[in-house]
């Protein structure tokens, strides 16, 4: 698998947030996207996620099946989206029908307990606290199994123990062949490339 972008240019609120970007990663590699506050990091991960419209450009992807670059893709964005009223398993049960299509993602009640939250899955998710809300919303990555991972800060508000495992889990998927493209201002040691988007502030 191959995914290419060539020459993107993303607007926002009719400006350009950035243009004539253009990366390739293949199976197994990670990308690292980095940048000051407002320099287009987000954004570029909701454009690749097909959240966004491309001004200018092309996004490609070779050597996958016939499904769209979206279909193949985990997004987990600065929100955690979780509903509140619904306990944390019932949330992962959620995403799991949503997104799994029996490609073979593991148990919600798995992927909870691989992230340390099996004592709080019946809680409703508005009782969580940060790092625990965040841990929840990364357990989507295990409930169905999609080969690309668009991570916006990962780590955030996650404990010194939650980031060695997310540290693990991202290991994990890239050395099964998956790709990873992380916006961070954070260290994630992943053997990844750089992409800095921005001109320094
Ligand atoms: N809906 C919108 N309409 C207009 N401009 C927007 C909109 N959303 C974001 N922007 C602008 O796009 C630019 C890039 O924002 P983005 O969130 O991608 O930055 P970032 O690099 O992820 O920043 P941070 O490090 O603060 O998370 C910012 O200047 C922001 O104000």
């Amino acid at each position: 698998m191959r995914l290419s972008a060539s020459r993107l240019s993303v607007e926002r609120g009719g400006r350009v947030i950035f243009s004539d970007l253009s990366f390739a990663l293949q199976d197994g590699e990670s990308l690292v996207v980095t940048g000051r506050n407002g320099a287009g990091k987000s954004t570029l991960l909701r454009a690749l996620a097909g959240l966004l419209p491309l001004a200018q450009g092309e996004l490609s992807l070779d050597g996958a099946c016939d499904e769209s670059i979206s279909e193949q893709t985990h997004y987990i964005g600065h929100a955690d989206a979780l509903k509140g009223a619904l306990t944390v398993v019932e949330n992962l049960e959620f995403h799991a029908a949503l997104l799994d299509c029996g490609r073979g993602g593991i148990a919600p009640s798995a992927a909870l307990a691989e992230f340390g939250l099996g004592h709080v899955a019946h809680l409703p998710s508005t009782y969580l606290s940060a790092g625990q809300k965040r841990r929840a919303a990364l357990a989507k990555l295990l409930v169905a199994r999609r080969p690309i991972w668009l991570l916006d800060e990962p780590t955030t508000a996650l404990d010194a123990a939650s980031q060695s495992l997310m540290t693990a889990i991202m290991a994990a998927h890239v050395s099964d062949g998956g790709l990873i493209i992380a916006a961070t201002h954070a260290k994630l040691h992943l053997a990844a490339r750089e992409l800095q988007l921005g001109a320094a502030a």
